[in-house]
């Protein structure tokens, strides 16, 4: 069973009837957990003491802050927070003209196995529950204020736990809690197709961004071992039916890694391949990792892919170094306290 501070407003309900209480009992307890970003149930002052006592015995989940990393060259941060279970993930928090956009991690590592990628260096750890994706946003915002939008791009592949980001993301969206609009909610996948279908075929107007990384089946095999389980071909139908259902833009990250995907013919194949669609290409220049030997490619070569996407009628932006100098590379800050730690 989940925690009560997990649960959906109607489970969360549901919960209270079965302990005798008024359906109200559930909603006050649910803005108190989502909209007071409450953690203590002392402190729940809408809830009779009795009640508050009778609950004591249910559990609570908890996400705690370890460590915080502040870019001196922006206000870029990143964090660590430790689960219950002592494991840690990784956040980052950057602050845009808009406010606060903060990437959060679905899992603890990844079983996906992307070479390039060190969230997966370990395999996978388990999945986030509902409140250990919630608990990464209130402990910021707590801190720092409210969170205007998220994208689910820290270690982890959400579709591989579909249905606690989804009960995370309804929790997140309730009008009674937080609350966050789905349309702030980006959701990154490396192209687990069953879970793109299931996205497309429901109305959560969330953004949903694929990590492509080259547009040819082959190459994206050799750097992407899910990706001999899934096509191109599947993913990208699987897209259209996303867009065509929910009328919303996709996304695609681009890894850039030197003289793997940044050649001429790989220009060429992405412009069959999103010319026609309704696309935003983002550029990520690689962020090496020790177990990876490629390059990332230098600045000017970089610029140059860009240009050449413009010219092509691409919609394609590079992704913002924020946080350069608190090395921000996804798991790899996690990897090495759990080393220290002995996890
Ligand atoms: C860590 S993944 C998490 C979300 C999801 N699992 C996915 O693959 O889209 C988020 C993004 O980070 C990118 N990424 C991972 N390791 C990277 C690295 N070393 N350098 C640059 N980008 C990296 C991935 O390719 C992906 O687009
Ligand atoms: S890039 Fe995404 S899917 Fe691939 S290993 Fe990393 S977290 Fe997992």
């Amino acid at each position: 069973m989940l925690a009560l501070n997990e649960q959906r407003l109607e489970d969360l309900e549901k919960t209270l009837k079965d302990l005798g209480q008024a359906s109200f009992r559930g909603r006050q307890l649910f803005e108190y957990f989502h909209k007071q970003l409450g953690k203590d149930l002392d402190t729940c002052s809408t809830l009779p003491k009795s009640l508050r006592e009778n609950l004591g015995d249910l559990p609570l989940k908890s996400v705690d802050i370890a460590h915080t990393f502040a870019s001196k060259k922006d206000q870029t941060k990143k964090f660590l927070f430790r689960l219950e279970d002592q494991r840690l993930i990784e956040g980052v928090l950057m602050k845009n003209n808009y406010g606060y956009s903060q990437c959060i991690s679905t899992q603890v590592g990844c079983r996906m196995g992307c070479h390039f990628c060190a969230s997966t260096k370990n395999g996978l750890v388990r999945n986030l529950s509902p409140y250990e994706m919630l608990g990464q946003i209130y402990e910021t915002t707590r801190r720092y204020g409210k969170i205007h939008s998220i994208i689910l791009m820290g270690s982890g592949e959400p579709l591989d736990n579909l249905e606690n980001v989804l009960i995370f993301m309804d929790i997140l969206n309730s009008p009674l809690g937080y609350p966050m609009s789905y349309r702030n909610m980006t959701l990154s996948t490396c192209g687990l197709v069953p879970g793109i279908l299931q996205l497309a075929h429901q109305d959560r107007k969330v953004n949903l961004a694929l990590s492509l990384h080259s547009p040819f089946q082959k190459i994206r095999e050799g750097m992407m071992p899910i990706a001999k389980r899934y096509d191109l071909k599947e993913i990208f139908q699987a897209l259209d039916q996303y867009t065509d259902q929910l009328g919303r833009r996709v996304s695609y990250e681009y890894t850039l890694i030197d003289g793997v995907n940044n050649r001429e013919e790989d220009l060429e194949e992405l412009k069959k391949l999103l010319k026609n669609r309704l696309h935003h290409l983002n550029l990520i220049p690689l962020n090496p990792i020790d177990e990876y030997g490629e390059d990332r490619p230098e600045r000017a070569k970089v610029l140059y892919f860009k240009k050449r996407c413009e010219d092509m009628g691409l919609n394609v932006t590079i992704r913002r170094e924020q946080g350069g100098d608190i090395n921000a590379s996804c798991g790899q800050l996690r990897q090495k306290f759990e080393e220290e730690e002995g996890l």
